[in-house]
Protein backbone atom coordinates (compact mmCIF):
# COMPACT_ATOMS: atom_id res chain seq x y z
CA UNK A 1 0.00 0.00 0.00
CA UNK A 2 0.97 3.62 0.29
CA UNK A 3 4.19 4.42 1.73
CA UNK A 4 2.96 5.45 5.65
CA UNK A 5 3.71 9.26 6.19
CA UNK A 6 5.93 10.29 8.98
CA UNK A 7 3.12 12.47 11.03
CA UNK A 8 1.04 8.77 10.73
CA UNK A 9 3.95 7.12 12.39
CA UNK A 10 3.96 9.54 15.42
CA UNK A 11 0.10 10.13 15.07
CA UNK A 12 1.37 13.65 14.11
CA UNK A 13 2.46 14.58 17.79
CA UNK A 14 5.79 16.22 18.40
CA UNK A 15 6.69 15.33 22.37
CA UNK A 16 7.25 18.97 24.13
CA UNK A 17 8.30 19.76 27.28
CA UNK A 18 7.02 22.24 29.76
CA UNK A 19 4.79 25.25 28.02
CA UNK A 20 7.10 28.29 29.42
CA UNK A 21 10.80 27.16 27.98
CA UNK A 22 11.95 28.81 24.18
CA UNK A 23 12.22 25.52 22.70
CA UNK A 24 8.27 25.55 22.83
CA UNK A 25 7.70 28.80 21.43
CA UNK A 26 9.93 27.87 18.75
CA UNK A 27 8.28 24.83 18.14
CA UNK A 28 5.01 26.76 17.50
CA UNK A 29 6.81 28.77 15.14
CA UNK A 30 8.14 25.51 13.25
CA UNK A 31 4.66 24.29 13.28
CA UNK A 32 3.56 27.76 11.38
CA UNK A 33 6.28 28.46 9.43
CA UNK A 34 6.98 24.87 8.10
CA UNK A 35 3.21 24.84 6.89
CA UNK A 36 2.61 21.90 9.31
CA UNK A 37 -1.16 21.96 9.81
CA UNK A 38 -1.87 18.59 11.17
CA UNK A 39 0.52 18.44 13.70
CA UNK A 40 0.01 18.78 17.43
CA UNK A 41 3.21 19.89 20.33
CA UNK A 42 2.69 17.55 23.23
CA UNK A 43 3.06 19.82 26.72
CA UNK A 44 4.55 17.88 29.39
CA UNK A 45 8.39 17.99 31.00
CA UNK A 46 11.61 17.35 30.43
CA UNK A 47 11.62 13.88 32.46
CA UNK A 48 8.43 12.87 30.79
CA UNK A 49 9.78 13.82 27.24
CA UNK A 50 13.03 11.81 27.43
CA UNK A 51 10.86 8.47 29.61
CA UNK A 52 8.96 8.65 26.17
CA UNK A 53 11.92 9.27 24.26
CA UNK A 54 13.95 5.88 25.96
CA UNK A 55 10.51 3.65 25.58
CA UNK A 56 10.33 4.38 21.60
CA UNK A 57 13.89 3.78 21.25
CA UNK A 58 14.44 0.75 23.31
CA UNK A 59 11.74 -0.59 20.44
CA UNK A 60 12.85 1.17 17.68
CA UNK A 61 9.87 2.95 17.21
CA UNK A 62 9.32 6.48 15.50
CA UNK A 63 9.24 9.52 17.65
CA UNK A 64 9.86 13.66 17.38
CA UNK A 65 10.92 15.31 20.52
CA UNK A 66 12.35 19.08 21.46
CA UNK A 67 15.95 18.74 22.05
CA UNK A 68 18.59 20.13 22.91
CA UNK A 69 22.61 20.33 23.68
CA UNK A 70 24.22 19.70 25.80
CA UNK A 71 21.42 17.23 27.35
CA UNK A 72 22.74 13.28 27.89
CA UNK A 73 20.28 12.01 25.54
CA UNK A 74 22.54 11.95 23.30
CA UNK A 75 25.35 10.24 25.39
CA UNK A 76 22.84 7.59 25.96
CA UNK A 77 20.81 7.05 22.29
CA UNK A 78 21.93 7.47 18.56
CA UNK A 79 19.98 10.87 17.99
CA UNK A 80 20.10 13.49 14.87
CA UNK A 81 19.15 17.07 15.21
CA UNK A 82 16.53 17.29 11.76
CA UNK A 83 17.50 20.24 9.72
CA UNK A 84 16.16 23.78 10.05
CA UNK A 85 16.86 25.73 6.45
CA UNK A 86 13.94 28.20 7.76
CA UNK A 87 16.33 28.58 10.61
CA UNK A 88 13.20 29.12 13.19
CA UNK A 89 15.46 27.17 16.19
CA UNK A 90 18.67 30.00 15.42
CA UNK A 91 22.51 29.02 15.74
CA UNK A 92 24.52 28.23 18.34
CA UNK A 93 23.63 30.22 21.18
CA UNK A 94 25.13 30.48 25.16
CA UNK A 95 23.20 29.88 28.71
CA UNK A 96 23.80 32.88 30.37
CA UNK A 97 24.04 33.47 34.67
CA UNK A 98 21.44 36.43 35.83
CA UNK A 99 21.17 37.79 38.96
CA UNK A 100 18.60 40.41 40.36
CA UNK A 101 19.46 44.01 40.58
CA UNK A 102 21.08 44.78 44.03
CA UNK A 103 22.64 41.16 44.09
CA UNK A 104 26.45 42.24 43.75
CA UNK A 105 25.94 45.13 46.98
CA UNK A 106 24.52 42.85 48.78
CA UNK A 107 26.45 39.12 48.25
CA UNK A 108 29.79 40.72 46.58
CA UNK A 109 31.59 36.90 47.30
CA UNK A 110 28.71 34.66 45.30
CA UNK A 111 28.67 37.73 42.77
CA UNK A 112 32.07 37.09 42.04
CA UNK A 113 31.50 33.73 41.76
CA UNK A 114 28.85 33.34 39.71
CA UNK A 115 30.54 35.89 37.33
CA UNK A 116 33.60 33.65 37.01
CA UNK A 117 30.93 30.27 36.42
CA UNK A 118 32.28 29.35 33.43
CA UNK A 119 32.28 25.91 31.96
CA UNK A 120 32.33 23.14 28.91
CA UNK A 121 29.23 21.35 27.45
CA UNK A 122 31.30 18.10 28.54
CA UNK A 123 31.86 19.54 32.03
CA UNK A 124 27.85 19.46 32.19
CA UNK A 125 27.28 16.27 30.43
CA UNK A 126 29.66 14.55 32.52
CA UNK A 127 27.67 16.34 35.59
CA UNK A 128 24.00 15.16 33.62
CA UNK A 129 24.83 11.39 33.12
CA UNK A 130 25.70 10.68 36.77
CA UNK A 131 22.55 12.14 37.89
CA UNK A 132 20.63 9.91 34.49
CA UNK A 133 22.49 6.84 35.78
CA UNK A 134 21.07 7.11 39.41
CA UNK A 135 23.33 9.84 41.43
CA UNK A 136 21.72 12.18 43.44
CA UNK A 137 22.05 15.81 41.94
CA UNK A 138 23.91 17.25 45.24
CA UNK A 139 26.62 13.79 45.44
CA UNK A 140 26.75 14.39 41.33
CA UNK A 141 27.21 18.05 41.52
CA UNK A 142 29.79 17.50 44.61
CA UNK A 143 31.56 14.50 42.66
CA UNK A 144 32.10 16.95 39.79
CA UNK A 145 33.58 19.38 42.04
CA UNK A 146 35.97 17.64 43.86
CA UNK A 147 37.08 16.19 40.53
CA UNK A 148 37.78 19.77 38.79
CA UNK A 149 39.48 21.37 41.53
CA UNK A 150 41.37 23.59 39.19
CA UNK A 151 38.36 24.72 37.60
CA UNK A 152 36.39 25.66 40.80
CA UNK A 153 39.77 27.98 41.69
CA UNK A 154 39.26 29.78 38.74
CA UNK A 155 35.29 30.56 39.76
CA UNK A 156 36.33 31.04 43.53
CA UNK A 157 39.43 32.89 42.80
CA UNK A 158 39.63 36.32 45.02
CA UNK A 159 36.39 35.15 46.48
CA UNK A 160 36.42 35.57 50.30
CA UNK A 161 35.00 33.56 53.05
CA UNK A 162 31.25 33.79 54.47
CA UNK A 163 29.56 32.61 57.56
CA UNK A 164 25.91 31.47 56.36
CA UNK A 165 24.34 34.32 54.25
CA UNK A 166 20.80 33.39 52.35
CA UNK A 167 20.97 33.26 48.93
CA UNK A 168 18.31 31.23 46.09
CA UNK A 169 19.38 29.93 42.69
CA UNK A 170 16.15 29.77 40.81
CA UNK A 171 16.58 26.94 37.93
CA UNK A 172 14.08 24.94 35.74
CA UNK A 173 13.65 21.38 35.84
CA UNK A 174 16.01 20.35 32.93
CA UNK A 175 18.29 18.21 32.57
CA UNK A 176 20.65 20.40 31.83
CA UNK A 177 19.83 23.27 34.63
CA UNK A 178 19.40 20.97 37.30
CA UNK A 179 23.11 19.96 36.57
CA UNK A 180 24.63 23.54 36.57
CA UNK A 181 22.80 24.74 39.40
CA UNK A 182 23.81 21.98 41.59
CA UNK A 183 27.41 22.71 41.38
CA UNK A 184 27.27 26.10 41.65
CA UNK A 185 25.67 25.98 44.62
CA UNK A 186 27.74 23.22 46.23
CA UNK A 187 30.60 25.81 45.45
CA UNK A 188 28.64 28.50 47.10
CA UNK A 189 28.28 26.39 50.05
CA UNK A 190 31.98 25.71 50.09
CA UNK A 191 32.63 29.22 50.83
CA UNK A 192 30.15 29.35 53.22
CA UNK A 193 26.83 30.62 51.73
CA UNK A 194 23.21 28.91 52.85
CA UNK A 195 22.07 28.08 49.36
CA UNK A 196 18.13 27.21 48.45
CA UNK A 197 17.59 25.73 45.27
CA UNK A 198 14.38 26.80 44.09
CA UNK A 199 12.32 25.25 40.81
CA UNK A 200 10.58 27.46 38.63
CA UNK A 201 8.76 26.87 34.98
CA UNK A 202 11.07 29.35 33.03
CA UNK A 203 8.39 32.41 33.04
CA UNK A 204 8.27 32.08 36.72
CA UNK A 205 12.41 32.05 37.23
CA UNK A 206 12.57 35.17 35.29
CA UNK A 207 9.98 36.76 37.21
CA UNK A 208 11.59 35.76 40.46
CA UNK A 209 14.76 37.07 39.22
CA UNK A 210 13.20 40.21 38.10
CA UNK A 211 11.39 40.89 41.25
CA UNK A 212 14.38 40.15 43.58
CA UNK A 213 12.47 36.57 45.27
CA UNK A 214 15.24 34.60 43.96
CA UNK A 215 18.90 36.15 43.86
CA UNK A 216 20.25 34.16 40.35
CA UNK A 217 19.85 32.21 37.81
CA UNK A 218 22.65 30.19 35.73
CA UNK A 219 19.65 28.96 33.28
CA UNK A 220 18.68 31.79 30.80
CA UNK A 221 19.22 30.63 27.03
CA UNK A 222 20.14 33.25 25.07
CA UNK A 223 20.07 35.33 22.92
CA UNK A 224 17.06 33.65 21.04
CA UNK A 225 15.34 30.68 23.41
CA UNK A 226 14.66 33.06 25.55
CA UNK A 227 14.24 36.58 24.45
CA UNK A 228 10.81 37.37 24.96
CA UNK A 229 11.62 36.98 29.15
CA UNK A 230 14.99 38.77 28.35
CA UNK A 231 12.50 41.62 26.34
CA UNK A 232 9.78 41.09 29.18
CA UNK A 233 12.35 42.01 32.13
CA UNK A 234 14.61 44.17 30.64
CA UNK A 235 16.50 46.43 33.26
CA UNK A 236 15.23 44.61 36.22
CA UNK A 237 18.08 41.89 36.39
CA UNK A 238 21.68 41.60 35.67
CA UNK A 239 22.88 39.41 32.93
CA UNK A 240 26.54 38.31 33.85
CA UNK A 241 26.78 36.99 30.25
CA UNK A 242 27.80 32.85 29.16
CA UNK A 243 28.29 30.35 31.55
CA UNK A 244 28.33 27.52 28.85
CA UNK A 245 28.28 28.23 24.86
CA UNK A 246 27.85 25.95 22.06
CA UNK A 247 24.65 25.55 22.95
CA UNK A 248 21.77 24.04 20.38
CA UNK A 249 18.14 23.77 20.46
CA UNK A 250 15.87 21.99 17.86
CA UNK A 251 13.48 18.56 16.81
CA UNK A 252 15.46 15.58 17.71
CA UNK A 253 14.66 11.87 16.24
CA UNK A 254 16.53 8.69 16.61
CA UNK A 255 19.14 8.11 13.81
CA UNK A 256 16.96 4.90 12.80
CA UNK A 257 14.64 6.98 11.62
CA UNK A 258 14.34 7.93 7.88
CA UNK A 259 13.37 11.68 7.81
CA UNK A 260 16.51 14.47 7.85
CA UNK A 261 14.54 17.46 7.83
CA UNK A 262 11.59 19.40 8.99
CA UNK A 263 10.23 19.87 5.57
CA UNK A 264 9.65 16.06 5.42
CA UNK A 265 7.10 16.29 7.90
CA UNK A 266 4.67 17.73 5.83
C1 LIG B 1 14.76 23.49 26.88
S1 LIG B 1 16.22 24.38 26.70
C2 LIG B 1 17.08 23.75 28.16
C3 LIG B 1 15.71 26.04 27.22
C4 LIG B 1 14.40 26.51 26.69
O1 LIG B 1 13.95 25.97 25.66
O2 LIG B 1 13.82 27.44 27.28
Amino acid sequence: GAKVSVGEMVDYKIIGIDPGAGIMKATEKAIEEYGLNDWKLVEGSGAAMTAALKKAYDKEEPIIVTGWTPHWKFAKFDLKYLDDPKGVYGDEESIHTIVRNGFKEDHPNAYKVLDQFYWTADDMSAVMVMIEEGMKEEEAAAKWVEENADTIAEWTAGVEKVNGDKITLAYVAWASEIASTNVIAKVLQDIGYNVKLTQLEAGAMWAGIADGSADASVAAWLPVTHADYFAEFQGKFEDLGPNLEGTKIGLVVPSYMEINSIEELK
